[in-house]
């Protein structure tokens, strides 16, 4: 391991501006999805020391509150700069612990310093009001303020991107954060902490808490100083983690599942739709929540389709991350893999017909072929379980308004995609598509400036654009009389 990568992997929390282990002395370790070699431990914490961290977080809020949003920015700036000045060292430990190419890697990192960097400058835009007062001797104020300490709860997938999405809006809006990364890719998440401490956060603004997600999570959905829960990760967590906030009536913030179709009519550009099939499929091997889950080609071009796309797919390099060229790493664990195996099971058993991969790579452990499945069926589960990985089922449809019913036939409503020539069924597909994020031919659409969030059981809120740092402040009405007007 590079030594500027080892700078950044921390074995310890970040607690009140110090960097300590369980109180049992507990750890979990960490291990490298790709060579299954363990690369190192974190602290496994539970209620008592996330209740201190939460306490931290409460002392600081009230100096951190006070600071100009100028402050705030140029501190956020200066976040963003040591990002990007140790771009290659952090995507190195990123790719360690996650296994996605270091390509990827690098591009997450980015993405995470550039939604600091907007976040910045958004924290500088939070605007109030001055209505016109209904009467003549008062005046009405609109003020917004810093909600106080948030939980951030982020997913292994990209375990540094989620939590830059969170940060940044909460550090600009003037809130302290308590934040628990995923057991299986701390590393990325405790860095956070190196960087706001040498950025110049004040102690106790950052905290990083590894460890039992349940009992991290009960204390920081149950704590009453915990103000606001924002969370990245499946439907179901985030279904339990809304139950627990209710208690306290904390504000929540819920980016979950998705299942993404990707439709395909005559009219499209087919070779630019095979591009974008490959692009939203097979990105960290399948495993984003924006990944497409579900294939709708148009009957005449069906065959053609999954001819370019088997083609396309064929070319993907599969290897280590940190191997050059790699293209497809590993999936995150065995789980993972005996999902994904299932889930073709299923469809084989229904009629699919695997047309490429299928089964478990020649390079062993947790990589697996990027896979192609014709035929696919509504009854098969991809219709309704995310499948988080490279697998790509491929349904057929004849008209539009079908093609639109199939699309939307599921629980989630994160990210879809469909390509086509004509602007009239584009207006009329994308008004059709029960969704939060909408690609029209193109495959790949997360950018800072855009909100991103999903509808249904996808989740609440929007990280990303001007929105995302709405659920991070309160709005307060302020009635002024005994002015003597
Ligand atoms: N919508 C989005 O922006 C988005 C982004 C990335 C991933 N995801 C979703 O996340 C899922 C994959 O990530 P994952 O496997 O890490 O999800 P997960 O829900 O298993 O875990 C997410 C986080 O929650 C924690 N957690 C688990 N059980 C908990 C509990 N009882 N209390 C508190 N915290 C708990 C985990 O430790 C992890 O930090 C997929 O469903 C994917 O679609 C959504
Ligand atoms: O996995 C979900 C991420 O939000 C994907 S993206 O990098 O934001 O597109």
């Amino acid at each position: 391991m590079l030594k500027k990568t080892s700078h950044f992997m921390r074995e310890a929390n970040l607690i009140g501006g110090a960097w300590v282990g369980a109180d049992s002395g507990a750890t979990i370790e960490v291990v490298n999805p790709a060579t299954r070699q363990v690369i190192g431990t974190v602290p496994k914490c539970g209620r008592a020391e996330t209740r201190r961290a939460i306490e931290a977080a409460e002392t600081a809020f009230h100096s951190w509150k006070k600071t100009s949003a100028n402050e705030r920015a140029r501190l956020l700036r200066k976040l963003h700069d040591a990002i990007m000045d140790n771009q290659e060292a952090l995507a190195e430990l990123l790719v360690m612990e996650q296994g996605k190419p270091l390509a990827e890697a690098r591009a997450e990192v980015g993405m995470s310093a550039a939604y600091v960097l907007w976040y910045a400058e958004e924290g500088r835009r939070v605007y109030g009001d001055i209505v016109p007062s209904p009467w003549a001797d008062r005046r009405i104020l609109v003020t917004k303020e810093p909600v106080g300490v948030i939980g951030a709860i982020t997913p292994w997938n990209f375990p540094s991107s989620m939590l830059a999405r969170k940060l940044g809006p909460a550090l600009a809006a003037g809130c302290t954060a308590v934040a628990k990364p995923a057991s299986q890719t701390p590393y990325s998440g405790l860095a956070w902490g190196v960087l706001a401490e040498e950025a110049g956060f004040p102690e106790g603004v950052v905290n990083i808490v590894t460890g039992s997600a349940s009992e991290i999570g009960d204390e920081l959905t149950e704590n009453p100083l915990v103000r606001k829960i924002t969370f990245t990760g499946s439907t179901e967590i985030g279904k339990l983690l809304m139950q627990k906030a209710a208690g306290t009536v904390k504000k929540v913030s819920m980016e979950l599942g998705g299942n993404a179709p990707f439709l395909v009519f005559d009219d499209a550009d087919l070779d630019r739709a095979v591009q974008g099939a490959v692009a939203a499929k097979y990105r960290n091997s399948g495993q984003t929540c924006v990944c497409t889950n579900r294939f709708f080609v148009q009957e005449g071009i069906y065959d053609r389709f999954v001819e370019k796309l088997v083609e396309a797919m064929g070319r993907l390099k599969v290897g280590p991350g940190l191997e050059d060229g790699t293209q497809q790493g590993p999936l995150i664990d065995d789980k993972a893999v005996e999902k994904v195996e299932e889930l073709i099971a299923d469809a084989t058993a229904k009629g699919g017909r695997v047309v490429a991969g299928g089964k478990r790579h020649a390079l062993g452990g947790t990589f697996f072929e990027p896979t192609v499945i014709a035929d696919a069926a509504p009854d098969m589960r991809f219709m309704q379980e995310e499948i988080f990985g490279p697998v790509s089922p491929i349904f057929r449809f004849e008209h539009e308004e079908e093609a639109v019913r199939l699309a939307n036939d599921t629980a989630f409503g994160l990210a879809c995609y469909f390509y086509t020539g004509d602007l009239g069924r584009a207006f009329r597909v994308m008004e059709g598509l029960k969704y939060g994020l909408v690609g029209v031919n193109e495959g790949i659409i997360t950018t800072v400036e855009a909100p991103f969030g999903g509808l249904k059981e996808s989740g609440l809120g929007k990280e990303g654009g001007h929105q995302g740092i709405e659920d991070y402040l309160d709005t307060k009405y302020v009635c002024i009389g005994g002015l003597g007007l």
